[in-house]
């Protein structure tokens, strides 16, 4: 069985995939990421995803790669994480009262086969409180998320449905991705704990 390597610095994947069973080792790619302003939000996600599995697997060839990319879109432009506080207040604000998707472009590679698909989610906030997007501005919690805000943190305030893989939101679709890597035969362990 080849072995799992994450290409990702986020705290949030890492957790995720850990939680659901699997064993494996964390190498972040580094190099820049670029996609084109002419790119939909689904081609964005899924070129990032690919550039960072694709820079990983050169480094480990006989491995199996997971790599992600997550963004938001508001009437179909693509938003990353905020370039400062002003930008992150634009954004809440933006997203008040309304549905946007989130998008996860995500990429399994080996050195024989290269899979690359985006799942999205729905989410629509509530009408947000002036005052609360202050006060989350001023948490840390938002400015290393796509969208300024973290679904399993204090942004859960703003949420007001989910449609979709709520996983995916957070960064990575667990329950999609651990049917890509089963065609790898890697596959969660499960601890009889009854
Ligand atoms: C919308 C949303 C995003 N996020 C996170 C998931 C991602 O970590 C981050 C989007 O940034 P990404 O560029 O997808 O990932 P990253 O820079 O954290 O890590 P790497 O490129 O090394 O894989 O936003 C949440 O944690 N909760 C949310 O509700």
């Amino acid at each position: 069985m080849p072995s799992l390597i994450l290409a990702s610095k986020s705290p949030r994947r890492s957790d995720l995939l850990h939680r659901a069973g699997y064993t494996f080792s964390v190498r972040p790619a580094e190099g820049p990421e670029t996609f084109s302003d002419d790119d939909s939000p689904e081609e964005a996600v899924q070129q990032l995803a690919r550039q960072k599995a694709e820079e990983v697997l050169q480094q480990y060839p006989d491995t199996v790669v997971l790599a992600a990319d997550t963004m938001i879109s508001l009437d179909g432009r693509p938003l990353g994480k905020p370039a400062s506080r002003d930008d992150a207040r634009r954004t809440l604000e933006a997203l008040s009262g309304r549905s946007h998707d989130v998008y996860t472009g995500t990429a399994v590679f080996t050195r024989r086969s290269k899979t690359v698909f985006y799942v999205k989610t729905e989410v629509r906030f509530c009408p947000l409180d002036t005052e609360w997007i202050h006060s989350y501005l001023s948490t840390a919690e938002p400015y290393d998320k796509a969208g300024s805000y973290a679904v399993q943190g204090q942004g859960s305030l703003f949420v007001e449905s989910i449609q979709g893989d709520f996983y995916n939101v957070m960064g990575l679709p667990v329950s999609r991705v651990s049917r890509e890597l089963k065609t790898f035969h890697i596959v969660p362990s499960f601890t009889p704990t009854i």
